[in-house]
């Protein structure tokens, strides 16, 4: 089994309630995100898959979907809060669709980590 990582970042602003009292403050985090997928073999060119197609992917759901919002407004966390694990979680559905659809390898995405600060990152495992 391969696996690839690919880093990108973005700026959001967020609200969250039931955490820690100073985050129900409308405040921001400048997010890292880590993206890896996974696969059993490499193609005719001696890779899982091109780090520049992964990075599209990634750069189209976080730069197009986060990048720069109010992420408790977003319709994608409609009804819940937009936590560093939901934030991982929304990412790695949207990277594995586009994935799916775009790329002739099967890669699956194996671990988002959305680090909020440098010292805090939740990890999402999908199935
Ligand atoms: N499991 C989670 N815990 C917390 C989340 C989260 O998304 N998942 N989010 C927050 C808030 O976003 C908060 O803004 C960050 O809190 P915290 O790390 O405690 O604050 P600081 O960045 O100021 O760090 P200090 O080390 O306290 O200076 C909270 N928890
Ligand atoms: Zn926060």
């Amino acid at each position: 089994m391969f696996e690839l990582k690919v880093k990108t970042r973005f700026a959001g602003a967020h609200r969250l309630t039931m955490v820690g009292q100073k985050c129900e403050n409308l405040h921001g985090h400048n997010w890292q995100v880590e993206v890896c997928v996974k696969g059993p073999k490499l193609n005719d060119a001696g890779v899982l898959a091109d780090f520049g197609d992964i990075k599209k992917a990634v750069r189209q759901v976080v730069d197009g979907d986060l990048d720069h919002k109010y992420l408790n407004e977003l319709s994608v966390f409609e009804g819940m809060q937009p936590t560093s694990e939901r934030i991982a979680v929304y990412i790695a559905r949207q990277v594995q669709a586009l994935l799916d659809e775009n790329l002739p390898e099967k890669l699956q995405v194996s671990r988002v980590m959305a680090w909020e600060s440098e010292d805090a990152c939740a990890i999402y495992y999908p199935d």
